[in-house]
Order: C-alpha cells, then sequence, then structure tokens
C-alpha cells in the first residue's frame, strides 16, 4: 500500500461568511462514521480539522439527501442555516441542478440557485414559548432577561438581543451566561445586533456547543424575525457578521437566507488517525 495515499474517510472543508464546515458524505447506504466522539475530535482545530459545525449527508427516502449537523462539542444541532447552503450547493453542482429538498430534524427544506446566489428556506420561524423551547410561558418578544432578548425558533433555539453598538458586547462572557441560562432547557445560540442603516444590521454571535463564530445562518434568519417583528426594519435585511454579509428574507412560505459559499479544500482522514 502507498504510504502516503492511504485510504481513509473523505471530507470536504467549506465556509459560508466565514462560518466553517466539514462535510462528510455518507449516502449510498455507506456506514455512518460520525459519532459524538469523532465529531469532537475532527471539531479540534489543533488534533483534528477544525470547523464549526460538522455536516454530514445522509441518504433520504423523501428527499434528495437528509443533513445531521454536529457541533464541535459534540452535541447535535437541528438547524443550520450557513451548512445547508454550502451542502446545497455542492449537491446542486453534482446533480446538476438549481433546486435540492433535503431533510433536517426539522422537516423538509428548499434551497434554490437564483442568479448564482442559493437561498436556502430555513422554514417559518417558530414563536411560540413552547416551540423554541423556553421553559415556561413568556413573550417571546420579550424576555424577563436583562436587555429583554427576544426567542426565536428556527428548528434551533436564539436569544436576539438588540443593543446600540453590537461591537462593544464582551461575547466571551455574555455568550456562555445566555447560553446557559435556566429560560433555555437545550440552551440557546445568542446574538447581539445593531441597526446601521434602514434594513441594516450588524451582528455579532455566540454559538450553542461551538463559541463565538464568525457568522450563523439562523442566527441571522432569527435576528432578521426579531428584528422586523419589533419594527426595527421590514422583512428583507441585510446581516454584516463577522466573516462576510447574509441577507435574509422572511417570505409568505418562510425565512429565505443566502450569502457566500466556499469551498475550501477536498481532504482525507487518515485511518491511523481515526483508529489510533
Ligand atoms: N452555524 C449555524 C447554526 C449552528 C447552531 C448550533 N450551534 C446549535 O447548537 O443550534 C447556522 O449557520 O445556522
Amino acid at each position: 500500500m502507498d504510504p502516503i495515499r492511504t485510504p481513509g474517510l473523505p471530507f470536504i472543508k467549506m465556509h459560508g461568511a466565514g462560518n466553517d464546515f466539514v462535510v462528510i458524505d455518507s449516502r449510498n447506504g455507506a456506514a455512518r462514521p460520525v459519532t459524538a466522539e469523532l465529531a469532537r475530535a475532527v471539531g479540534d482545530r489543533h488534533r483534528g480539522v477544525g470547523f464549526d459545525q460538522l455536516a454530514e449527508i445522509t441518504d433520504d427516502p423523501q428527499a434528495d439527501y437528509r443533513l445531521v449537523f454536529w457541533n464541535s462539542d459534540g452535541t447535535e444541532a437541528g438547524a443550520c442555516g450557513n451548512a445547508s447552503r454550502c451542502v446545497a450547493a455542492l449537491m446542486m453542482e453534482a446533480l446538476g441542478r438549481d433546486e435540492v429538498r433535503f431533510a433536517t430534524r426539522r422537516g423538509l427544506l428548499r434551497a434554490v440557485r437564483e442568479d448564482g446566489q442559493v437561498w436556502v428556506n430555513m422554514g417559518p420561524p417558530q414563536l411560540g414559548w413552547a416551540e423554541v423551547p423556553l421553559a415556561h410561558a413568556t413573550d417571546t418578544d420579550r424576555l424577563p432577561l436583562e436587555g429583554a432578548p427576544a426567542a426565536v425558533g428556527m428548528g434551533n433555539p436564539h436569544a436576539v438581543f438588540f443593543v446600540d453598538d453590537a461591537e462593544a458586547v464582551p461575547l466571551t462572557t455574555r455568550g456562555p451566561q445566555v447560553e446557559h441560562d435556566p429560560l433555555f432547557p437545550q440552551r440557546t445560540n445568542v446574538e447581539f445586533a445593531s441597526l446601521t442603516g434602514p434594513d441594516r444590521l450588524r451582528m455579532r454571535v455566540w454559538e450553542r456547543g461551538t463559541g463565538v463564530t464568525l457568522a450563523c445562518g439562523s442566527g441571522a434568519c432569527a435576528t432578521a424575525v426579531a428584528a422586523h417583528r419589533r419594527g426595527l426594519t421590514g422583512r428583507r435585511v441585510t446581516l454584516d457578521l463577522d466573516g462576510g454579509t447574509l441577507v435574509v428574507d422572511w417570505r409568505e412560505d418562510g425565512v429565505w437566507m443566502t450569502g457566500p459559499v466556499a469551498r475550501v479544500f477536498d481532504g482525507v482522514l487518515s485511518p491511523a488517525w481515526l483508529a489510533p
């Protein structure tokens, strides 16, 4: 056997506005190699590859494919907007189509390519307290927490704070405090946003199970929805995140989102590393 080109587990490294992913294709009856332990090991930026989320593509009888999302702490995420866009771009290319339907824990989602941009419909926002989920009945537009954030579910929970200056927020202290607040029985992703122009927001994010990331698609959707509910913006919003700009459009049939997609490299996890 060639000692350098060894077989192993192939993956693709991608990012969407700096929100980075390892994509593993487990379709066609391939054994499902991804476990919480593997996700943690691959997610380690020093000893593994590093990612914000690992997206595993699997077979689904009702859709073109199914997506399973893992955080770098080994927990599963119910939704991931940027990985959904990245994988949709990959699958549109592979299938030679401008539209794909994929299954997630939340249900069937759709992505389309329009004018070279991949848009994903993340579904309608979940605005009831039990859907987010929150620990008890309360107004999701203004939670009884310091800073009165809004709670929005996008298949995963989000707490959105509107602040004068998102740049000034101490993300690494406020983020984990809110993530672990007892009001969120499944913990929460945390966004801080400030209005910078008409229908334009600056947003920074602390992700549940991952920490500070350069962008978060479901977080951008949740923030746009919360901003519109508060009368701060219209239904189509541009969000400037640390790693790039996302556009969200809250339409009749769900919250659509688009932004940049990059395929960075194709790699193979070596068998020796996989089974030391
Ligand atoms: N980066 C993702 C969201 C990951 C959310 C995850 N941290 C969770 O536990 O819900 C996005 O683009 O939507």
